[in-house]
């Protein structure tokens, strides 16, 4: 689903952000990505959503290799790959139905495709009660429930994430991770960033650790 040949990411006026990565993830994986903090896990993260290209190096995402993506074909490509930030990243003025339909409706779909599809986003993540409030109404571990429905409506194969996790607490955490469980196993691919440690060695997934915009180490947690 993944493949990182080389790749070199440099920003002009920081530097090296990512340094000869070189890395797989088969489809249907779940992997957590952790590494100190600008050691270069949103960089690497935004190169697979095309958010970023690379300076030198490949990237495939699902037998695409970005590189030579025409310019016409990116939102296709995002429409792959649902992304999930630590800020959720919600219109505030919208309600949580709309706020979860917008990749939809951005993509063309029919009204009534559309509510089907995005009440049964809200139902996975357990907010099918709330869609008609508006995101400060909410706590903030169902706003980053609202964040996840809104990535995986449009059914994407790949779902990445960056510190999901990073503003809730523990037990709100594990809720999350729980919840990117049952995508795992519906086949989803996933890539989930967090400095959650405590919670990603309790888990029995893979574990890419960057250092320096390096890949430390690749392993699984037991
Ligand atoms: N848009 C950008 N422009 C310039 N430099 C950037 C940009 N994004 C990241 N960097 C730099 O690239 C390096 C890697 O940053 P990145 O955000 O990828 O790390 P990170 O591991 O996600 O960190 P954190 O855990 O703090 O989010 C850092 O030195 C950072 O300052």
């Amino acid at each position: 689903m993944i493949s990182f040949e080389h790749v070199h990411k440099r920003y002009p006026e920081r530097g090296d952000a990512l340094t000869d990565l070189s890395f797989e993830l088969q489809a249907g994986e779940m992997a957590f990505l952790t590494g100190h903090s600008g050691a270069g896990k949103s960089t690497l993260l935004r190169l697979i959503g095309l958010l970023e290209r690379p300076t030198r190096g490949q990237v495939i995402v699902n037998g695409r290799n970005l590189g030579a993506l025409p310019r016409r074909k990116i939102p296709q490509h995002r429409r792959q790959v649902g992304m999930i930030f630590q800020d959720h990243r919600l219109l505030a003025d919208r309600s949580v139905f709309d706020n979860v339909a917008l990749p939809l409706v951005v993509a063309g779909l029919g009204h009534k495709e559309i509510g089907r599809r995005v009440r049964a986003a809200l139902d996975q993540v357990g907010l099918l009660a709330r869609e008609r409030a508006t995101p400060v109404a909410l706590s903030g571990g169902e706003q980053q429930r609202v964040g996840i429905a809104r990535a995986v409506v449009g059914r994407p194969p790949l779902v990445v994430a960056d510190e999901p996790t990073g503003n809730l607490d523990p037990d709100l955490s594990l809720e999350i991770f729980r919840l990117f469980e049952r995508f795992h196993q519906v086949g989803v691919t996933l890539l989930i960033a967090t400095h959650d440690l405590g919670l990603v060695t309790r888990m029995p997934y893979r574990r890419l650790t960057l250092a320096d915009g390096r890949l430390e180490s690749d392993s699984r947690s037991r």
